[in-house]
């Protein structure tokens, strides 16, 4: 394995304003990272300094091995880009910016990005100017993936997308990533990061405060889950559960928030008659408080 993207005390300050300080990661070849933060955290700030748009205040980064102020052309080259706000050329039909990409490019086989653009249901004869801002995002992707680069950075690729697409999406990022290439996307939503990546950085106001695979994220991840049951649960049945806390008996229904391992919770209700069971999806704030709970004192000073 070798790294494709290196990051060293990488720091940007917009005047006094703090974009992101003292960076230091490295993601490794065939790595799909999900970059997660809440809006203004500074993933953005990350992705353009990586691409040589804005200039660090302090530190550096490196992408392929080569350092982004001074390659930034030859590491563009290589990458799939997706911003997150796209500025296109509204005059133009999809399909001729498409061409005019590929052209610039080179080596873009033109029938996959016909294969693209039915998979995602994208109309390329269809004026820029017209598109719905879901449409906008569609182009965006295929832009980024049509030259099918080694290393692709999206900046929150799925906003805008109905959630059929953003299925399709995860199916493009899982063939990405059988094929061994790199990706390093920026998302606020947890269950996508969950679903498609194999580790994850979380960033809050600026600053990495943990990098983890998912797995070890899942175990630490906060759910509500409750159960309907045929007959009425006698009053704390659940109590001495583990990994179980805010246990609430309702007559029929058992509500509780889970951390860790579902599984001692799914045998002890077992012995009753479940009719219904409803888990819901932890906000990523919650995985934050979470998170912090377990943060030693003087770090979470600023959270
Ligand atoms: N051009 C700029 N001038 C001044 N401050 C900026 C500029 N761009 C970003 N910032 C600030 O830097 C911080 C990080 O912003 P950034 O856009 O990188 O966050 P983000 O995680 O991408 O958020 P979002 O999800 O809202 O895009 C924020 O406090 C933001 O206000």
């Amino acid at each position: 394995m070798s790294a494709i993207i290196q990051m060293q005390d990488l720091t940007k300050y917009y005047g006094k304003h703090r974009g992101v300080e003292g960076l230091t990661l490295t993601i490794e070849e065939g790595e799909v990272f999900g970059y997660l933060g809440p809006n203004g955290a500074g993933k953005t700030t990350t992705i353009r300094l990586l691409l040589d748009f804005i200039r660090p205040t302090r530190g550096w980064a490196k992408v392929f091995g080569l350092d982004t102020r001074e390659h930034s052309i030859e590491i563009r080259r290589q990458v799939g880009y997706l911003p997150g706000e796209l500025a296109l050329y509204e005059n133009l039909r999809a399909d001729q910016l498409l061409r005019f990409f590929a052209n610039l490019r080179g080596g873009v086989d033109w029938a996959y990005v016909e294969e693209l653009a039915e998979r995602f249901q994208f109309d390329m004869s269809r004026k820029i100017g017209q598109f719905s801002r879901g449409n906008k995002q569609k182009l965006g992707i295929i832009q980024a993936f049509m030259h099918k680069p080694k290393l692709l950075i999206l900046d929150e690729p799925t906003s805008g997308l109905d959630p059929l697409m953003q299925q399709e999406f995860y199916r493009l990022i899982d063939e990405v990533r059988a094929e061994g290439r790199t990706i390093f996307f920026s998302s606020h939503i947890l269950p996508e990061v969950e679903r498609v990546c194999t580790r994850v950085g979380i960033i809050r106001d600026g600053q990495l405060v943990d990098v983890q695979d998912i797995a070890t994220l899942k175990q630490r991840a906060l759910r509500r889950i409750e159960f309907r049951f045929a007959e009425p649960v006698p009053h704390g049945a659940f109590d001495n559960l583990p990994n179980v806390t805010n246990v609430e008996y309702n007559s029929h229904t058992v509500r509780f928030t889970v951390q860790g391992q579902v599984d001692p919770i799914i045998k002890a209700v077992a012995s009753y008659t479940v009719e219904d069971v409803v888990s819901h999806e932890v906000s990523l704030e919650e995985v934050f408080m979470a998170y912090y709970r377990t943060t030693p004192e003087k770090e979470v000073q600023h959270a």
